[in-house]
């Protein structure tokens, strides 16, 4: 059975069936694993040293720029004004209000301005996002994306925030929860619907691996980085 007839399966049971949810269904266990991450536990309840923090963002910030290219591209694929401007203006809070965290938190822990060490699960979330960037179609651009955000956006939800915080760690919560970012999710996973609903075969199932491909890098990435602070 094609992945696609395995998505009309799936649809089939349900009453309001959505694509976004499918995928995110047959992306587990790796899904769970990450939005549920003891990282962003330790991150909420203030139990990250400020240098394990640091770490991470220096890590992050290597996600960050392939990403950012990856946007670039879906920008360019897009097929219209309607999609370049939420995406245009997510790049724009990318760029400005977000790098100047990951900046305000290199210089606040001292982090030095050479060429980082990438782990070798970075390198592979890298080389993800620079293929996909490169030869995706915009399906593929908006899998990628959904699940970058929609995964961020739900466990900067989940997690609790104790006061006293580092007010940087805040800022990093704050970036993926607020009212902007989840009605960007929102229409992240309605355009991949809508433009899921439009594919063959073969590109939906190329669309569904790198849904699935994407939240497994998530997943390596965060328990590399983790795996350093234990
Ligand atoms: C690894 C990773 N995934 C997703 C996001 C959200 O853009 C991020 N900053 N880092």
């Amino acid at each position: 059975m094609s992945m696609l007839e395995q998505y009309r399966d799936w649809a089939a049971s349900r009453s309001a069936p959505r694509i976004s949810d499918w995928l995110r269904e047959i992306s587990e266990p790796d899904w769970s694993a990450t939005v549920n991450h003891p990282l962003f536990d330790a991150l909420g309840e203030g139990r990250l040293a400020g240098d394990d923090f640091a770490a991470y963002m220096v890590q992050d910030y290597g996600f960050v720029d392939p990403f950012t290219a990856l946007i670039g591209h879906a920008i360019g694929h897009a097929p219209g004004m309607d999609d370049r401007v939420v995406l245009g203006q997510f790049m724009g809070m990318l760029t400005s209000d977000e790098n100047s965290t990951f900046q305000r938190t290199f210089e606040t822990f001292g982090v030095a301005d050479q060429a980082p060490d990438y782990l070798p699960e970075t390198q592979a979330f890298q080389r993800l996002l620079r293929d996909t960037g490169q030869s995706g179609g915009y399906a593929e651009l908006l899998a990628a994306l959904v699940v970058t955000e929609w995964v961020y956006l739900e466990w900067a939800l989940r997690v609790s925030r104790v006061d006293g915080l580092h007010p940087l760690m805040g800022e990093w919560i704050d970036l993926h929860d607020n009212p902007a970012f989840q009605e960007f999710v929102a229409w992240l996973r309605r355009r991949l619907e809508e433009e899921a609903e439009t594919l063959d075969d073969a590109t939906f199932t190329r669309m569904a691996e790198c849904f699935r491909d994407t939240v497994a890098k998530e997943r390596a990435f965060h328990d590399a980085v983790w795996a350093r602070f234990e």
